[in-house]
């Protein structure tokens, strides 16, 4: 088994295998106590105890030894008593006395009008514990949290009768069988704690932490308000305080299901603005605050299904502050990026509306430039140009100059990379042209030369 998130287990079925044997010593030494916990009550029955035991060794074995041969068999022993046990209250025979240990003081009893049986109730319990183990070892998982959860319905029926003093609850089920039923049922649950609803249930998340209140909360309070009604019916004989129980428990139910709500919705909301965040994050520059990259690529595709709808230009504007080495080198890097942050400023002022600038990474921009006709890119391209060259940045113009900045036009193509690479293409031939200018790029030039032909305006 594996017991990383299902350690809650161990020491539950330690303390379990602690009280059965117990119960064991009780029988051998005649310290009634230990087996039969309220004086004239129910006691635990040997078998019932013995067969605790032997459950409770599979499970430690499990964990203790990598084989599931010995766990297994510590299974099957009980499977097979349990099975009897079935056949014995079903046909009246009596195939499990002949394997009771301490007989005589079961026998005793009996004959004192005690309560020492193991019923129909412990039976079907440590029945479905059993198979709880075997579908474990099986690899049946899910099935073996059902058989254990359905287990512990029947201790828990038991504490209720104790809790309420009805006899018909419990039975024969004395409170120390309850008590390590419980035990027993829990250790069954944790070794599935990594799958399903027990998982769930332990999660350090807003949902484990939201079933767990309402686990605690919706056994707890109705029980409470149950012991009061039935004090009431029985002191006073008030049937109407059922009424009273129904009505109760179903806005008990209707409170808890709203409060839950209120937390989730509180903690899901949070959760939402730093979604927002996150995404805003996802496509924004640090530096700058400007779109990057990837809105840069996300927002083309977009403008050019407008572009081809309305049938006019896109345009992608490849943008380089020149000799920006120098100003990081003359000026100090903190000053390098008040100029970015300027000169970013600068063009997202200067674009129009519908356009869009980002930066690409270092100090290079790009701009997403619609319905402009070729004639009129130049111009635009310029006045981009001619804005950046009067940006005024504290710290650095006054002592070094105008900022200036490089630019290459490409017409859409094929595709956005390569529009971005033609657009750069046509940059490096206004670097290569001495900086501080404006090329479009021109595709049927380009066969013969490898760029565009710059043109400084
Ligand atoms: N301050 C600052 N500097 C950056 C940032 N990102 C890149 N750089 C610097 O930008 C400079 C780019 O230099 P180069 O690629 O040689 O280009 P350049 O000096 O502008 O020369 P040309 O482009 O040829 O005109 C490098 O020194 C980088 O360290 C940033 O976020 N902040």
């Amino acid at each position: 088994m594996n017991y990383n998130a299902q350690s809650f287990g161990k020491p539950i079925n330690i303390i379990t295998l602690i009280l059965s044997l117990l119960a064991i010593i009780g029988y051998a030494f005649n310290i009634e106590s230990l087996y039969r916990p309220i004086t004239g009550g129910p006691a635990t029955h040997p078998l019932t105890a013995t067969l605790i035991i032997l459950l409770t060794i599979s499970n430690l074995l499990s964990y203790l030894s990598h084989s599931r041969k010995w766990p297994l068999t510590f299974v099957l022993i009980p499977l097979a008593i349990l099975i009897s046990k079935l056949i014995d209250l079903s046909s009246d025979t009596n195939l499990s006395v002949h394997i009771t240990p301490f007989l005589s003081v079961v026998e005793q009893d009996t004959l004192d009008n005690k309560s020492n049986t193991m019923g129909l109730n412990t039976t079907l319990m440590l029945l479905l514990v059993t198979l709880s183990y075997l579908s474990f070892f099986s690899r049946y998982l899910i099935f073996s949290q059902l058989c254990a959860f359905l287990a512990l319905s029947f201790p828990m029926v038991s504490i209720t009768g104790y809790a309420y003093g009805l006899e018909s609850f419990y039975g024969d089920m004395s409170l120390l069988s309850t008590t390590f039923g419980v035990f027993i049922c829990l250790t069954a649950l944790s070794i599935t704690a990594n799958i399903g609803g027990i998982k769930a249930i332990l999660s350090p998340y807003i949902g484990g932490r939201i079933a767990r209140v309402q686990v605690v909360l919706g056994y707890t309070v109705p029980l409470i308000i149950g012991y009061m009604v039935i004090l009431s019916v029985v002191n006073s004989n008030q049937i109407g305080a059922f009424g009273i129980y129904v009505v109760a428990i179903s806005w008990f139910i209707i409170l808890l299901v709203v409060a839950s709500a209120i937390f989730q919705e509180r903690v899901d909301f949070q959760r939402r603005a730093v979604e927002h965040a996150l995404i805003a994050a996802s496509f924004t520059d640090y530096l700058t605050t400007l779109p990057n990259r990837r809105r840069f690529m996300e927002r083309a595709e977009q403008l050019l299904q407008q572009c081809i709808e309305d049938d006019s230009d896109l345009w992608v504007l490849m943008i380089d502050i020149d000799h920006f080495k120098k100003v990081n080198d003359s000026a100090g890097h903190a000053v390098g990026d008040q100029v970015l942050i300027q000169v970013a400023q600068t063009l997202s002022q200067s674009i129009e509306k519908e356009d869009l600038v980002c930066r690409l990474g270092g100090e290079e921009f790009a701009v997403l430039a619609i319905r402009k006709p070729q004639s009129n890119i130049t111009d635009y391209a310029n006045k981009l140009r001619e804005s950046v060259a009067a940006t005024v940045v504290d710290g650095y113009t006054e002592l070094y100059g105008k900022v200036s900045i490089s630019l290459g036009c490409s017409l859409f193509k094929n595709s956005i990379d390569s529009t971005l690479q033609s657009a750069d293409e046509a940059l490096y031939t206004s670097k290569e042209s001495g900086r501080n200018r404006v090329t479009v790029y021109k595709p049927s030039e380009v066969q013969n030369s490898p760029y565009s032909a710059a043109c400084k305006i």
